[in-house]
């Protein structure tokens, strides 16, 4: 198993990756200062909690932990105020107090609404993540926790950061492929905004990634989370470079949320949401032939790259003009400059990127 570091001064954490790391889990929680004893609140869904909960429950009551456990609905729909609240109740009941700890055993779902119970229980007690999918490389990584309101994504939420990253790569043997290509979304974004040699590795090897040949996922894996792991420990709260992740999550929030969390998993709006960026870019002159081979890598991973059906303009730029990392209403967009390079563009005019979704829905540009 290999290790990574998120360096935040005294709340520094390690990120384990490799098959076989949920059973050195006891001990990788003692390390993380979380000692047998203590009472831990696993948060899973309902696909997850049949395959992995009771191997890793069972591993940590041998190890002297008390565990309890809530399964809430699976996707996008578990990130409501209402299953929040669910959670803190059942949290309620088996009796956790300040030195108790919530462990995410699932994907971003779980991990970004097990996180924010854990921010705001008692103001704060300690979170583990135990990501299940390829897209949680991202989200088990960097400290945003959050459920969504209907009229805007990841809207109620906090900065909260894990104690520990436990990435037992075993798990992802049991993804349906959707979900698969969902995560290939922000790992190609990491390339994306970083690196281009990152980018053209993926290219290359597309078909291997995509059988999860061992070396090339372990290989993708910790690329792409050394690209958030940068980032992260340098902008731990978004004050300036940390946006850059947010490459296709203007448009792409936008999408899931007039989708009412549903047609769209997060994956896919993201890929949609870095084709329109990249056209945009195009549009605005800051950049040139970049939409073409990001459309090409995102459907090499089989993505999508247009919109599923009609959606009303107006509505997607109200829902972007209410994006976190907007000020006044402002349109703000993160647009590559070239494979591997972004900028943030603040007060972008609403005609290109009315532009760019006429195009997204009536069959793309060349
Ligand atoms: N906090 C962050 O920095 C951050 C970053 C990226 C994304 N996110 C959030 O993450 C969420 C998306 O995460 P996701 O794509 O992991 O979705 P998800 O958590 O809904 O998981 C996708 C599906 O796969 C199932 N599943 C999970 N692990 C499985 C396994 N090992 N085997 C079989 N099935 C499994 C789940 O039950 C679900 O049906 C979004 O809400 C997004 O906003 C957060
Ligand atoms: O960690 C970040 O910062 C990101 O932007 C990663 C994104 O992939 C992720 O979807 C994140 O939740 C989006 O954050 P938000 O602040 O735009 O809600
Ligand atoms: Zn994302």
């Amino acid at each position: 198993m290999k290790q990574l570091t998120v360096e935040l001064g005294e709340r520094s954490y390690p990120i384990w990756i490799g098959p076989g790391v949920i059973e050195q889990l006891p001990r990788l929680l003692e390390e993380a200062g979380i000692d047998s004893g203590r009472k831990l609140f696993i948060v899973t869904d309902e696909h997850v909690a049949p395959l992995y909960l009771d191997q890793t429950k069972s591993q940590l009551q041998d190890a002297g932990y008390m565990v309890y456990h809530s399964v809430v609905e699976a996707g996008e729909k578990a990130k409501s105020l209402a299953v929040y609240e669910r959670v803190m109740t059942e949290a309620l009941e088996a009796g956790l107090d300040r030195k108790s700890a919530f462990l995410a055993l699932g994907g971003g779902v779980v991990g970004d609404l097990a996180g924010f119970a854990a921010a705001t229980y008692m103001r704060g007690v300690a979170f583990v993540q135990i990501p299940t999918t390829l897209l949680a490389h991202d989200s088990s990584v960097g400290g945003k926790v959050a459920v969504n309101h209907p009229l805007g994504k990841n809207i109620i939420g906090a900065f909260h950061q894990p104690r520990l990253v436990a990435y037992d790569t075993e798990f992802l043997k049991t993804l349906p492929p959707r979900e698969v290509a969902a995560g290939f979304a922000e790992v190609i974004k990491h390339g994306l905004i970083w690196d281009e040699t990152f980018v053209t590795w993926l290219e290359q090897n597309a078909e291997g990634l995509q059988r999860f040949e061992h070396d090339l996922l372990q290989e993708a894996l910790l690329r792409a989370c050394s690209v958030k792991v940068a980032v992260v420990s340098e902008d731990e709260k978004e004050r300036g470079l940390r946006a850059i992740l947010n490459l296709g999550h203007t448009f792409g929030h936008a999408f899931e949320a007039l989708c009412g969390y549903e047609t769209l998993n997060h994956g896919e709006a993201v890929s949609i949401g870095m084709v329109a960026a990249a056209m945009l870019a195009e549009r605005l002159g800051i950049a040139s032939g970049i939409s073409a081979r990001t459309r090409h890598i995102l459907e090499k991973y089989r993505l999508p790259v247009m919109l599923p059906h009609a959606m009303n303009a107006d509505e997607i730029i109200e829902a972007m003009r209410r994006d976190k990392k907007g000020e006044g209403g402002k349109l703000v967009f993160v647009l590559p400059t070239a494979i591997g390079k972004v900028e943030i563009r603040k007060d972008v005019a609403e005609e290109p990127v009315r532009e760019v979704l006429r195009a997204l829905q009536e069959g793309g540009e060349s």
